[in-house]
């Protein structure tokens, strides 16, 4: 099984980041290779660029791809969506001058737009019967309505800072968009395919989670049950030689400081936080 990862920009360090939490641990992944090998023999890492990932997991370059979900919808090709991993979470979003005239995208009508993402600007506008004309440029898209080469573009905006520093206003939202662990349809039943979506989706699901262990006699059992939020209700294991018994619980991140507190009242001691790595349900 081969897995296709964006091979630089932003979304490469947590895509490895993501595979190392899932077990799935790269080997001699040197800058500029093309290929690497995992610490499992039959998954294996081809690094591409975001914007080819789609196109390379439908022509069976690579079988599962991790990419942003405006990339997908760009390439326009037939994968099966998986998972949603939660991260490069940002808008593909119409922008136009602040001080212009352009105030809807029907404004836009015989005007011009420039992208980086023609295919899913053509749909929005034809969705709406729009007649814009696309000019598809390949970066500094924030630039093009300064320099006369476009009424208006369709691009990604998350924190809104490159557009307010270019003084572009947001007309409309087109897409939202996060990274996607996308298969080729042949291979989304496989049971390989299975474990690598199970094992990406125990790392999100350990992700803002704490796991809480103390030591609690035996007598305030019911009452330190009671304020532990755990998933599932705690673990209770006794504990050899002892009148306390060992409790275990995963709780969110938030409501750590508050759950020591309360525990620590109803007699808990050696209280002890970990992170985790991964949560399989
Ligand atoms: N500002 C942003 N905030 C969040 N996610 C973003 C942002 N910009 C891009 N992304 C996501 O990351 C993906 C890849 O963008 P990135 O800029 O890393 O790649 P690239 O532009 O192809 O790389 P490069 O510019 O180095 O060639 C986008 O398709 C989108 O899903
Ligand atoms: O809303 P913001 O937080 O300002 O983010 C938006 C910017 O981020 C992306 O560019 P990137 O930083 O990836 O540079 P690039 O044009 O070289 O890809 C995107 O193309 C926007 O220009
Ligand atoms: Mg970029």
């Amino acid at each position: 099984m081969r897995i296709a990862v964006p091979n630089k920009g932003r979304l490469h360090e947590p895509t490895i980041d993501l595979l190392e939490r899932a077990g799935l641990h790269v080997v001699d992944g040197a800058d500029r290779k093309l290929y690497a090998d995992t610490v499992d023999p039959d998954v294996s890492v081809l690094f591409a660029r975001a914007a080819d990932i789609p196109e390379y997991v439908a022509d069976g370059a690579a079988d599962l791809g991790v990419t942003g979900y405006d990339q997908v919808c760009e390439a326009d090709v037939d994968v099966t969506d998986l998972l949603d991993l939660g991260y490069g979470q940002c808008r593909l979003v119409l922008a136009a001058p602040e001080e212009g005239d352009i105030e809807t995208p029907f404004d836009l009508d015989g005007r011009t737009v420039a992208t980086e993402f023609p295919t899913i600007t053509r749909n929005y506008f034809e969705e709406r019967n729009i007649d814009a004309d696309i000019v598809e440029v390949t970066g500094a898209t924030e630039l093009t309505p300064h320099v006369d080469m476009a009424d208006a573009i369709v691009d990604i905006t998350s924190t809104g800072t490159t557009l307010k520093v270019n003084r572009l206003a947001i007309i409309d939202e087109v897409l939202k968009s996060s990274v996607r662990l996308v298969a080729r349809p042949d291979v989304a039943d496989d049971g390989k395919t299975e474990q690598i979506r199970m094992a990406f989706d125990s790392v999100i699901a350990a992700e803002g989670k704490r796991y809480l262990m103390m030591n609690v006699p035996e007598s305030n059992l019911d009452a330190v049950r009671e304020v532990i939020p755990g998933m599932g209700g705690p673990t209770v294991m006794d504990i050899a030689g002892s009148d306390k018994l060992a409790v275990h619980a995963v709780v969110d991140e938030r409501d750590v400081f508050e759950t020591i507190n309360e525990v620590k009242r109803e007699g808990a001691s050696d209280i002890l936080v970990t992170e985790i790595e991964r949560l399989v349900e």
